[in-house]
């Protein structure tokens, strides 16, 4: 049988991304953080996304500095931006992707880790951001985050019990299509990406890749980016966007700090379904195993 929509989100869930940048001071970005997530709360918003690496500067040369442990019960002295998340989920009762953070594991090696809370404060799931942003863009952005850090290994799909599942993924991880299409597969309502894309692939992709990967899929993308600070060594693009089912940005913005916020539907997801089914006409009986043709 195939999942059409309802059952997929079970109700509207008002979600927020919160566009900011982060700087060189650690304390002052959680406290930014917090000040933000209180005001989404406020607002109403039940799920609240934060930007990839809010705690800490987007540099190779900074993550080692800026990277705690994750643990389910962090200790504030030692992993303070994963204390602070779990404190603010409690604090609002919304559910909570807390952007991203650099992480270290028990090896030493740094991870590009998202974390997800619940309306508790307990720790839900988390993702290690599984495709490194590795490019070089001759006269644009040259950036290698394999320098510093390790790719996660393992795909991402997190319950958000009373609502549904969502497909948590981190930026660069937005340019592969197959995690979205398992994440779909396996019933998420939305594609999450705390992100900091950047001015030389930004303009072209942005938008582009976070409809795309709503519509191949029909459900909902999430794109939440750092803020544009500009002559910054890292200028992030910004546009934090949520685009439906049919690929309509039904909430967006520009280069600066703000909040956006949508209301995900549960009909938008049926009627999108229903109307171009594609979800029950794939072929899977003819598309080789994608993995054997390298
Ligand atoms: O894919 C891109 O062009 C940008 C990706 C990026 O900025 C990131 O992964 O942090």
């Amino acid at each position: 049988m195939t999942r059409i929509g309802r059952e997929i989100l079970q109700r509207s869930l008002k979600v927020a991304c919160i566009q900011i940048a982060s700087g060189p001071n650690k304390a002052q970005n959680i406290t930014q953080a917090r000040k933000k997530v209180l005001e989404a709360a406020a607002e109403g918003a039940s799920l609240v996304v934060l930007p990839e690496c809010f705690n800490s500067p987007y540099s190779t040369a900074k993550f080692r500095e800026y990277a705690e442990p994750l643990s389910p019960h962090p200790d504030p002295n030692k992993a303070p931006s994963f204390a602070a998340l779990s404190q603010m989920a409690q604090d609002t009762g919304v559910f909570l992707i807390g952007g991203s953070i650099p992480e270290y594991d028990e090896s030493g090696k740094i991870y590009n880790t998202s974390a997800v809370y619940s309306p508790q404060g307990k720790l839900l799931g988390s993702h290690r951001k599984m495709h490194l942003f590795d490019i070089d863009v001759p006269g644009g952005m040259c950036f290698h985050e394999s320098d510093t850090l390790s790719p996660g290994n393992e795909l991402t799909v997190i319950d958000l019990d009373g609502y549904g599942k969502i497909g948590l993924g981190i930026c660069y991880d937005m340019r592969f299509a197959e995690p979205s299409t398992i994440a779909a597969r396996q019933g998420a309502f939305a594609l999450i990406y705390p992100s900091a894309f950047n001015t030389t692939t930004g303009p072209l992709h942005w938008e582009l890749l976070g409809r795309s990967r709503a519509v191949d899929n029909q459900v909902y993308s999430v794109l939440c980016s750092q803020s544009r600070v500009p002559d910054s060594s890292y200028p992030a693009w910004g546009y934090s966007m949520v685009s439906d089912p049919m690929g309509r940005v039904v909430a967006g913005t520009k280069e600066s700090d703000d909040i956006i916020y949508a209301t995900l539907e549960p009909d938008t997801i049926k009627e999108t379904r229903q109307a171009i089914p594609i979800t029950h006409q794939r072929r899977h009986d003819v598309y080789p195993d994608i993995a054997q043709l390298l």
